[in-house]
């Protein structure tokens, strides 16, 4: 019988083999001083999971990267900045290539990095692992949203840090998925709100799987992982907001129940922001009043940031503004280093 027969792969159009992992690590190699800045950022996110580093872990860029040559722009403003705040922030640049749909619409720069359905994933696969190399290289650390469970095997190496998100958060093949992940992982609440499928998944996460995946020559293959041991639950609000002290000292309590670390990041965006961006920068000033009056089960913040604030519909290459946000809208750059110097001030003043 010959493969596919009549009766699969019905609504299949067409299979394209791409490059191998590893054939992308090699075409794309990781600098010294980038697997440094990574391994670096790593030890140090677990650090402050762990209370050992009492700063605050700060994920702050654009909701997606659509443009190379902004993206490095906006990686060197940041770099500058989080020297600036280093003593009391730990920043990690948000370095998101895959976006989860709410139900159709442009799913990233690996996926389509044209922005014009011509879907040249491998090129997509390049062009990200470049920037996550020069940004590494610069020594900014980069967080990423883990999406497609194939992916981490061509770019996992030059994470940081990493979300499942709340579209995704119940799904077993995330869970999966961050078991196997090599930086630590945080997982949204659900869109509704729902905290159980996070604390769930962090319980899924942190033990051992079996599953099918990808090797780093592309075959498909057995995968067995360890269990990642720096899950955290990720606040990002849902039909309202979770982020005031109230919502926190519930999570915090779920996660005790559920003899979890007790380890909340904040997204100051989406349902916290009711998805205004401005919004964004109250959200951090009231988190920085919880943990300067005392709160030490936040561990973290999430702000959607760019050059421009604001965003735009996905158009031609050519009529896009620069620097301007083509999923979630953002804070703009000034109002970024406000909100971030702000917030590493208010946070000296916390007694440890
Ligand atoms: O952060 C990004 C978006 O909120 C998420 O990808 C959903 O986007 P959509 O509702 O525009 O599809
Ligand atoms: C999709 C995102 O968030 P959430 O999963 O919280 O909607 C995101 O941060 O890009």
């Amino acid at each position: 019988m010959t493969f596919p027969n009549a009766f699969e792969n019905l609504n299949v159009l067409s299979q394209q083999t791409l490059l191998s992992p590893t054939a992308l690590h090699d075409a794309v190699p990781a600098s010294d001083r980038a697997m440094r800045t990574v391994s670096q950022a790593r030890q140090t996110v677990a650090n402050i999971l762990q209370g050992s580093d009492p700063r605050l872990l700060v994920v702050v860029g654009p909701c997606s990267i659509h443009d190379i040559p902004a993206a490095m722009d906006y990686a060197q403003r940041l770099k500058a900045l989080a020297a600036e705040v280093q003593d009391q922030l730990f920043v990690v640049m948000r370095v998101y290539f895959e976006k989860p749909r709410t139900t159709v619409g442009w799913k990233g720069l690996i996926n389509d990095p044209h922005m014009d359905d011509s879907f040249r994933i491998e090129e997509g696969l390049q062009i990200a692992r470049k920037l996550l190399v020069d940004l590494n290289d610069m020594g900014l650390p980069c967080g990423t949203e883990a999406l497609d469970p194939i992916t981490p095997q061509y770019l996992g190496d030059l994470i940081a840090w990493s979300a499942i998100g709340a579209r995704t958060t119940e799904s077993q093949t995330h869970r999966e998925l961050a078991s196997g992940l090599s930086s630590p992982v945080g997982f949204k609440n659900g869109t509704d709100g729902s905290l159980d499928v996070a604390v769930n998944a962090m319980l899924s996460a942190a033990q051992p799987h079996a599953f099918l995946g990808i090797n780093e020559f592309g075959q498909v293959a057995l995968t067995h992982t360890r269990g990642n041991a720096f899950g955290h639950l990720i606040l990002r609000g849902g039909s309202v907001p979770n982020y005031d002290s109230v919502s926190v000292a519930e999570a915090a309590d779920e996660l005790a129940a559920a003899k979890l670390p007790v380890n909340i990041v904040v997204d100051c965006s989406h349902a916290n922001s009711r998805k205004n961006h401005n919004l964004q920068s109250l959200v951090l000033k009231d988190v920085v009043g919880q943990l300067v009056e005392g709160n030490r089960a936040i561990k973290g913040v999430m702000l959607e940031s760019n050059i421009q604030e604001g965003n735009q519909k996905l158009g031609k290459p050519e009529d896009l503004r620069y620097g301007v946000s083509i999923t979630d809208a953002c804070l703009g750059w000034t109002a970024t280093e406000d909100a971030l110097r702000d917030a590493a001030l208010r946070l000296a003043s916390r007694s440890m």
